[in-house]
């Protein structure tokens, strides 16, 4: 057979130091990569116990890395495998692959860059989803050029396709706004205590406020497959811009700074103090805005309902909508049994029956063309059922 699924604690290298007692091994799973055990897992099934430690064998030394990302629920049952060098494959058996495929990644280059930000090892979770989704839009421009009214025509016409990055603000809510919907309304001490325990895939301060896009805001829009929309600014643009994650990036600018002037006291929703330093502001958001390169596209938004089909052209949109998401419903409970088969890029997972021959359901999980990953949701994973007497059995003879 190719490489183990996994290991156990009563099997691990002797280096190990002793000492090391787990309440159940179906809680914890071990993995070596790169002359390092990620050892993953916990004393019980709860999450809160589901941890990382890493022990790095050419120095003997235990790693406690900051884990960053959204983990399991559970950690019950837990299967490590490693499809490459800079992630674990996590399988929870006994659930739905919906749930039950997760990626710990220990080496991609979001993991490289937050261990700059952080000083320290870091490894971040991230869920494995099957199907596609289209790079997330990041749309920027000054305060009242109409990027809230285009998003939410965006969202209504398209209720399945797009879903909104709620963010986090310090700023007080407007009289029309629901927390959780338009934002979430937060302390200052909170965010702040939440930005360095790297919850945030970027903030800024805009206009004297906190404002920032968690990694659970982006993550949720995943989950229900959608097209993600961020409504940021320019600093944001320029922090998601140099991070590891794809995004198109849209500024939207005013016909003139004298129309921007009349919808932000129109909309009627700040004080005069607070309009006047919006549109100071105003004025070098457009500089950077138009000038920086920044951004991918530039839409002017002077007749609304025109800047609206320009927009829906930009994002493909003009004709036919499609679907968000490629993914095929398929009804199978990850096995209990220790019955995972590992290639370099498949996976075959062996419901029912340990006795392979005689399994009826036997399943690839194709890991060949990920994308996404932390911060967020790993996409591309492909779960097929495979006949046992073909594919399945040739896959595994030459994996042996
Ligand atoms: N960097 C960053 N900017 C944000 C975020 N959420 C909102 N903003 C920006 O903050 C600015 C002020 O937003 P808001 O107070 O809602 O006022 P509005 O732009 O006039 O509707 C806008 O430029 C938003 O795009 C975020 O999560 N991160
Ligand atoms: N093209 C447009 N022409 C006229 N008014 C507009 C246009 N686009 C938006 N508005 C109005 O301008 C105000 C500010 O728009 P909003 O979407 O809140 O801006 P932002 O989210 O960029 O701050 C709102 O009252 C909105 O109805």
């Amino acid at each position: 057979m190719g490489e183990a699924p996994a290991f156990y604690i009563e099997e691990l290298p002797e280096e190990l130091p002793s000492g090391i007692t787990l309440k159940s091994r179906s809680c914890e799973a071990a993995i070596d990569i790169g002359g390092k055990t990620y050892l993953i897992g916990g004393a019980d099934e709860s999450a809160l116990s589901l941890g990382v430690r890493i022990f790095d064998k050419s120095t003997s030394q235990w790693i406690n890395p900051t884990v960053l990302g959204t983990k399991p629920k559970t950690c019950k049952g837990l299967w490590a495998v490693s499809p490459g060098q800079d992630r674990v494959l996590i399988i929870r058996k006994g659930s739905q692959p919906d749930d039950g495929i997760w990626f710990l990644e220990v080496d991609t280059p979001y993991v490289r860059e937050q261990e700059k930000l952080h000083g320290t090892k870091v490894v971040a979770w991230s869920k494995g989803m099957r199907g596609n989704t289209q790079k997330p839009i990041v749309i920027s421009g000054p305060s009242g050029v109409g990027k809230g009214t285009l998003v939410n025509k965006l969202m209504e016409e398209f209720p399945s396709f797009f879903g909104f990055s709620v963010s986090h603000t310090t700023r007080a809510p407007r009289v029309m706004e629901k927390d959780g919907i338009h934002y979430h309304f937060t302390e200052k001490s909170v965010m702040e205590r939440d930005i360095k325990d790297g919850k945030f895939l970027e903030y800024a301060s805009v206009h004297g406020n906190l404002y920032g896009t968690s990694i659970e805001a982006v993550e949720l829009v995943a989950d229900e497959g959608k097209r993600c929309i961020l409504d940021i600014d320019v600093q944001g643009a320029r922090s998601v811009r140099a991070s590891s994650i794809e995004a198109m990036f849209i500024f939207i600018c005013p016909p003139s700074m004298e129309e921007l002037e009349r919808r932000l006291r129109a909309r009627g929703t700040e004080t005069e103090e607070q309009v006047l330093k919006r549109l100071r502001n105003a004025k070098s958001e457009l500089e950077q805005g138009v000038s920086s390169g920044l951004f991918d596209h530039i839409l002017y938004n002077d007749n609304l309902d025109d800047c609206y089909q320009r927009l829906k052209k930009l994002l493909g949109l003009d004709g036919n909508a499609g679907s968000a998401v490629q993914s095929l419903p398929l009804e199978i409970n990850l096995p209990l049994k220790d019955s995972v088969y590992v290639g370099k890029n498949k996976i075959i997972i062996c419901c029912g029956s340990s006795e392979l021959k005689e399994s009826h359901s036997l399943f690839a999980l194709d890991v060949s063309s990920l994308n996404g990953g932390a911060p967020g949701r790993t996409r591309g994973l492909t779960i097929y059922q495979v006949d046992p007497c073909c594919e399945g059995l040739e896959v595994i003879n030459k994996l042996s």
